[in-house]
């Protein structure tokens, strides 16, 4: 299991600030979405240089021009790169393609409740998806396990996002995902490094 460091709603200078303090306890770098509309893929290169042994996320929630979206984040120097899973299959397929043999692409399974949709996705060529509460649905709470033990016999990757915190990782980690997703469960913590050594402490165990 590895722990994705989602960068979202920050400053740049924030942003060096949680990922000095974190970098040794974080196994993926997630450049979010929000900070890449702020400053531009300038900041996927900036943190490529000074992070040049993290596996680097663009989350470009890319909906449609899946090819040049693809190419803007991997050749940034991103390792993997997003798209929405409601998108069409064209612009999915264009991501995968394009992707091939540089990257990976990871599905954003936000909103999708139709079960069905992961078998579809499966089906050109998808390996690697994500179950992802969004933070305009967090009221009720976060993701839990029982949100994501249907992908457990879909014989994909699994990443699970959305308001992770100290309080669910451990029920979570039972689930067994591939990748946990943590944002403000480590950047709005008191103690970012002491929350992200938490958080990989519990997913290690
Ligand atoms: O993709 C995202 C937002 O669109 C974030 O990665 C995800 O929601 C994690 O952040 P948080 O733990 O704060 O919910």
């Amino acid at each position: 299991m590895k722990l994705q460091l989602a960068l979202d709603r920050l400053t740049r200078n924030e942003i060096y600030k949680v990922l000095g303090e974190t970098e040794a306890y974080v196994d993926i770098i997630e450049v979010g979405t929000g900070v890449i509309k702020e400053y531009g893929m300038e900041l996927v290169r900036d943190l490529r240089r000074r992070h040049p042994s993290h596996k680097i996320l663009a989350d470009m929630k890319t909906c449609d021009a899946g090819k040049s979206e693809t190419l803007q984040a991997l050749e940034a120097g991103a390792d993997v790169t997003t798209v929405m899973a409601f998108s069409s299959e064209e612009t999915i397929k264009a991501c995968l393609e394009t992707a091939e043999g540089k990257g990976e692409v990871m599905i954003d399974l936000l909103g999708i409740k139709n079960l069905e949709k992961v078998d579809d996705l499966r089906k050109i060529g998808v390996d690697f998806v994500s179950l992802h509460i969004g933070k305009d649905q967090q009221q009720d709470g976060g993701i839990s396990r029982e949100n994501f033990s249907f992908l457990s016999d879909k014989d994909v990757k699994v990443a699970v996002a959305g308001g992770v915190n100290l309080g669910t990782i451990d029920e979570i980690a039972v689930g067994n995902p591939d990748v946990v997703i943590v944002g403000s469960g480590i950047t709005k913590a008191s103690n970012p490094k002491e929350a992200a050594r938490k958080f990989k402490k519990a997913i290690s165990e």
